[in-house]
């Protein structure tokens, strides 16, 4: 029968990447969306803003909205120091189950915490299943109309500190416009825009990275 994308993306990373080493396994998923068929990873130029990010900040304690294939989960992961944790999200259970494998090939399976459902169901749950205070980094990249509602939601639960950091993929395509209107007009955010373009294309997006001030 036929395979899926996600099937043949993690058949790419078995085939090319290094069992342990992060970076061949996103280098290999990097090269499969170039030379065989895109997918929605953040990819290698956005990815490079990312990497940058989550060296800045150095975090303990890691949100990831939005895991799909795992290819920006790995990226984090293999950035974090030794205690900390990344909890992702992931709503397709087809594209977790393909997740998993690519995180257990980069050897990253005891840093992260892959859970399947909504994120409107399990922000709420954050404290009380997974004993997590507040988030260092949250990388926003699942549904785009859900950006607002659930950094409102995050702020609810109390689970943003002073200094939380806030990264959000594809703030211009397909483009998060009420998260926008809403993160640089807020008092309660200071807010810096990294330009550059959809993964692996010459459209433009960019990364909107926000302080949550408190
Ligand atoms: O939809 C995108 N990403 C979200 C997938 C939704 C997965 C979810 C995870 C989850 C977890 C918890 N609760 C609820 C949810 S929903 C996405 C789409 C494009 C794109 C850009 C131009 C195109 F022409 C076509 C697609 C590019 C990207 O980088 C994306 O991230
Ligand atoms: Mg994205």
């Amino acid at each position: 029968t036929q395979t899926t994308r996600p099937q043949r993306m993690l058949a790419a990373v078995q085939k090319n990447a290094t069992r342990g080493d992060p970076r061949s396994v996103v280098k290999a998923i990097d090269q499969f969306c170039r030379q065989k068929e895109w997918a929605m990873n953040v990819g290698d130029e956005k990815g490079c803003i990312l990497d940058s990010v989550v060296t800045e900040v150095n975090p303990a304690t890691v949100l990831e909205l939005g895991t799909y294939c795992g290819y920006s989960t790995v990226r984090i992961a293999s950035l974090l120091p030794p205690d900390a944790k990344l909890i992702t999200l992931e709503f397709n259970p087809h594209n977790a189950a393909i997740a998993r494998q690519v995180i257990a090939w980069a050897g990253l399976g005891d840093k992260i915490q892959l859970v399947e459902g909504a994120s409107g169901d399990w922000i709420p749950k954050m404290k009380e299943k997974f004993g997590i205070e507040t988030f260092d980094l949250v990388f926003l990249d699942h549904w785009k109309d859900r950006y607002l509602p659930d950094t409102k939601l995050m702020e609810e639960c109390g689970l943003l500190r002073k200094g939380s950091i806030l990264l959000a993929d594809n703030v211009i395509s397909p483009g998060t416009p009420d998260y926008l209107e809403y993160i640089r007009n807020s008092p309660r955010y200071k807010s810096q825009y990294f330009r550059s373009h959809l993964e692996y294309t010459k459209a433009e997006d960019g990364l909107e990275k926000s302080v949550f001030l408190g």
